[in-house]
């Protein structure tokens, strides 16, 4: 992964800490939003996808690339492929269960993905300093070991839950999102 200083750990970074209520190896994760584009059931060209964690600290899932993700004609959009590095990172660092958003996000892109290929993607963390997750993720042709497609970096900052309820609408979230602790 070609990666700027951003998005690499300091050499002080500290390993993610176990959280109680990280999903056990083997869960399957649920959305977190019916209407996210990532990962949301009713959003109807969304990206669909379904994830489950095989060791609590990682996070894999599959994405079909569809009609409605064509850049040039039967190809994934680029930015398509972008956000599905960043809906599979961010589902990896919710397994320690505090709310974080995107700060940066790079992305090497090494084969075209046709129409039709299923990506297997899967996400993990590198380090955590402070407020700060640096977090990586692969996104690979056909199966768990086919030829790397998507590379990603990311740096994603801790927020509160107010982030959610200034900017957005936490109230829409948390209605459908039981397990999530709104006020921890
Ligand atoms: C009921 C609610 C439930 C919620 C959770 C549900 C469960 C979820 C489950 C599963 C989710 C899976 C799906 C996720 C989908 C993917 C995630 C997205 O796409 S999120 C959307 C896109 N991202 C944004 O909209 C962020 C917009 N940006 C901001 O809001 C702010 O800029 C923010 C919060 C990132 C930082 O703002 P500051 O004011 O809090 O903090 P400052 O001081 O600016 O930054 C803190 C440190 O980070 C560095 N930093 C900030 N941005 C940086 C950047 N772009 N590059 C490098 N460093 C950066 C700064 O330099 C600073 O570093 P120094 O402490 O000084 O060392």
């Amino acid at each position: 992964m070609t990666r700027s200083s951003l998005t690499t750990p300091p050499p002080d970074a500290a390993a993610p800490a176990v959280h109680p209520g990280t999903p056990p190896a083997g869960t399957t994760l649920s959305s977190h939003y019916s209407q996210c584009f990532g990962c949301g059931a009713d959003h109807p060209t969304g990206l669909h996808l379904t994830a489950r964690t095989p060791d609590g600290a990682t996070v894999e899932a599959e994405f079909t690339v569809g009609e409605a993700h064509q850049g040039a004609p039967r190809l994934a959009h680029g930015g398509v492929l972008a956000a599905a590095m960043d809906e599979v990172i961010g589902m990896s660092v919710y397994l320690f269960r505090k709310p974080y958003v995107t700060a940066r996000l790079e992305t090497d892109y090494l084969l075209p993905v046709p129409v039709g290929t299923t990506l297997h993607l899967r996400a993990w963390c590198n380090g955590i300093a402070g407020r700060k997750a640096y977090l990586e993720a692969e996104g690979r042709i056909g199966a768990s070991d086919g030829p790397v497609a998507v590379r990603a970096a990311a740096l994603f900052i801790e927020v509160n839950m107010e982030h959610f309820a200034k900017h957005g609408d936490l109230a829409a979230i948390a209605a459908e999102h039981q397990d999530y602790e709104v006020n921890p």
